[in-house]
């Protein structure tokens, strides 16, 4: 009989313990390295069983609310509680290995010298020796690495480390999930699918997860919802959806996608540019706004006659093909820096081709120029 890896997938493989969710409550918190505000004053709930990304640039404080969670670090300021219980305030410090907490690093920190059943029955050692044994097997056998339990870690390709150390994470099944950049360490073509195998087991053992990263993609793909940091404070919270759709400033826009860029006005109740008129409601006449599309809003058009394209007329200066998609840049007329169109389905254009140029509005967002 196959494997879960020969037959090409791990997760979900109906193997289910008990795991009993915990909800975590942030209030107010604070923390100072020395002069440094890593967080400035968070407030966040996160539900039983959800899964959160906290999701920011470099520096913006995502590991150190993390390192709260887990017990690592004392915030300087306010209180956190894992199932309204307080686990941290100025009185009280419940240490990491009394807070039910699984944690899972970039590096996955195995131990070269033990085997990967050893590895996994590391946190296991308040059972004995056979029970810890039997819930490492457990562990092993959900990330589909039952095969593997006498080989060591320098045997095992990078995506079965990092199972090795999620199984390590969940075999005392824990109620919270805290994972710092789990993915970070693999290749392009491996992460998708890692992604998508850590969220079934996530899912399956239903505890609450906190992820890290500062990649948006992995941000949207995994989370049932995203915590936009940015220098130690909270900038947007919501679902997948809202933080793509209705960012709440240029910054949070940008960081979801590439966006061409034109300064306009308001005038008569729309934003006026360069390359045309943008309807809004949001603003006050005479506001200067600075309008983005998203390299996938454009929509190009052939040249109908010489006389008559459909849309705002433009030029094609250069074609990428890029695979699935050709990104084209192009020459817009009424600016004089060129726009990115990412563009599927084969519809080809040429170097030099006369277009018109329409902006989906779905991918059009217009920002106050100041924001
Ligand atoms: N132990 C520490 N001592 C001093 N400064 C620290 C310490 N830990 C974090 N900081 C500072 O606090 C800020 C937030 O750091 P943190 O590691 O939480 O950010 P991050 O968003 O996780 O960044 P990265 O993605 O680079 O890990 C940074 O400016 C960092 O230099």
């Amino acid at each position: 009989m196959k494997n879960a890896i020969e037959n090409g997938h791990w997760g979900s493989r109906g193997t289910a313990g008990a795991t009993i969710a915990a909800g975590l409550t942030f209030e107010n918190i604070g923390m100072t390295f020395g002069d440094k505000v890593a967080l400035d004053g968070v407030d966040l709930y996160i539900e039983p069983g959800e899964v959160v990304s906290l999701l920011g640039q470099s520096g913006s404080g995502k590991t150190t609310l993390l390192r709260i969670a887990a017990g690592i670090e004392r915030p300087t300021q306010g209180r956190l509680l894992i199932n309204d219980i307080v686990a941290s305030d100025t009185h009280t410090f419940t240490p990491p290995e009394k807070r039910s907490v699984g944690l899972m690093f970039q590096d996955y920190a195995l131990f070269p010298h033990l085997s990967i059943l050893q590895n996994v029955m590391f946190g296991l050692n308040d059972l004995s020796k056979q029970d810890a044994e039997c819930e490492a097997k457990v562990a092993l056998q959900r990330v589909g690495l039952e095969d593997y339990v006498e080989k060591f870690p320098h045997m095992l390709s990078g995506g079965q480390q990092q199972r090795v150390a999620l199984a390590r994470a969940i075999a005392p099944r824990p109620s919270v999930l805290l994972m710092d950049e789990p993915f970070s360490g693999l290749d392009n073509r491996l992460r998708d699918r890692v992604r998508d195998e850590t969220l079934a087991v996530i899912r399956e053992i239903g505890a609450t997860c906190i992820i890290v990263t500062h990649d948006p993609e992995e941000a949207l793909r995994m989370s049932d919802r995203i915590v936009l940091l940015r220098d130690g404070q909270i900038v947007q919270n919501g679902g997948p959806d809202d933080l793509y759709y209705n960012p709440v400033d240029y910054w949070a826009a940008r960081f979801f996608s590439e966006l061409n860029e034109v300064d306009g006005v308001i005038q008569g109740g729309k934003a006026q540019t360069p390359i045309g008129t943008f309807t809004t409601e949001q603003f006050d006449e005479e506001q200067d706004v600075r309008v983005c599309v998203r390299h996938h809003g454009l929509k190009m058009h052939h040249e109908i006659s010489e006389d008559y394209v459909a849309g705002h007329p433009g030029r094609i200066l250069r074609r990428m093909f890029l695979g699935e998609v050709e990104l084209y840049e192009i020459a817009l007329k009424g600016i004089d820096y060129p726009f990115f169109a990412r563009i599927g389905g084969g519809k080809i254009f040429a170097h030099g081709d006369n277009i018109g140029v329409s902006f989906r509005k779905k991918h059009t967002l217009i920002f106050a120029k100041d924001g």
